[in-house]
């Protein structure tokens, strides 16, 4: 792998990437580079390419065109960076006994039987599925199969890790445990990129983020630079009532219902005159405080008001 240093080149450079399925654009124009031992947020909503640049990152697909390299070439498995990548489609032998599926697996990677079977009895007392190592997968909850698929993903050490929606599906409690298993690979080196659609889960982990929409990007750079590119501050309101807030050039509504709104400002939106333009327009404000905009709501103002009921 490339050593760090100020002129390192970055792990993963996707430059120019397009992706056509037949006659359709699904990627075009796409660019970001991932620096080795950053944790990645590639974010988007449902169907705006996320999966489909992982799989040519991965040589599954051929791009159309463009540029996309792992480590300075094209991917080839076995061949430099030690990779763990947990696709969006799970699958595991579902007929066999997990201890079993994940020693196979460990061995393919590269471990040894005894060290292979250690490291997966250690992995599932970690996350609760000591007692289940002898079943057959298809005994298991999807929760607890997904587990097993993050366990055979981590278990080769990855320096690059590739994790597709890793905590799909999982309680509250499963996911902060899944979150700091990451988190330890992270602190450990790895470099982990990360498709999510729980905005907390980037805020706590991820260093950088890109923004897809409709297959391009939309925002590139930290949390910080992205939440200064969509301005920075949302103003939150309460008022009396449950009516409709009146559209303005000062800003856009990511939220509203029940007497709450949330706010972006546009250039010129300043408290002020935003509180001055609602009062005028008769709506009886009772609170507005500042706040820094949350990525969810970056989320929302990018993808729209129809993704803010349902999970996006
Ligand atoms: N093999 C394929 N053939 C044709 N179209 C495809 C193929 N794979 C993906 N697509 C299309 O490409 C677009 C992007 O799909 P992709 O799975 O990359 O989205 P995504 O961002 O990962 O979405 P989600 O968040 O729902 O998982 C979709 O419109 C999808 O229908």
């Amino acid at each position: 792998m490339t050593a760090g240093g100020a002129a390192a080149e970055p792990l993963v450079h996707i430059e120019d990437f397009r992706m056509d399925f037949g006659d359709t654009t699904v990627i075009r124009n796409l660019s970001f580079d991932v620096q080795a031992g950053e944790t990645f947020g590639f974010l988007g909503s449902n169907g705006s390419g996320k999966t489909t640049t992982l799989r040519a990152l991965l040589g599954i697909y051929q791009p159309t065109s463009g540029v996309l390299h792992i480590d300075g070439k094209p991917f080839e498995p076995g061949d430099g960076t030690r990779l763990g990548y947990l696709p969006e489609e799970r699958g595991l032998y579902k007929k066999e006994p997990v201890l079993d599926v994940m020693v196979y697996f460990g061995r393919l990677k590269g471990l040894g039987k005894s060290q292979a079977r250690s490291w997966s009895l250690a992995y599932l007392e970690r996350v609760q599925l000591a007692d289940k190592a002898t079943m057959t997968l298809d005994k298991l909850s999807s929760g607890q199969q997904q587990k097993v698929q993050l366990g055979v993903t981590i278990m080769n050490d990855p320096e690059l890790l590739i994790l597709d929606e890793p905590t799909k599906g999982f309680d509250p409690v499963n996911r902060r445990l899944l979150m700091d298993i990451i988190e330890e690979h992270k602190r450990g080196g790895a470099t982990v990129i990360m498709v999510t659609h729980q905005m907390e889960e980037v805020e706590r982990l991820c260093d950088r983020v890109v923004l897809l929409k409709d297959g391009t990007s939309r925002a590139y750079g930290t949390v910080a630079d992205v939440q200064d590119q969509f301005g920075g501050t949302v103003y939150r309101l309460s008022y009396a009532g449950d009516q409709v807030l009146p559209s303005s050039t000062l800003y856009d509504v990511v939220r509203q219902g029940g007497g709450r709104a949330e706010l972006v400002p546009r250039p010129g939106g300043n408290e002020a005159a935003v509180l001055r333009e609602l009062v005028a327009a008769g709506l009886p404000v009772s609170g507005f405080t500042t706040s820094r905009v949350s990525l969810e709501e970056i989320f929302i103002q990018v993808y729209g008001e129809q993704h803010a009921a349902g999970r996006v």
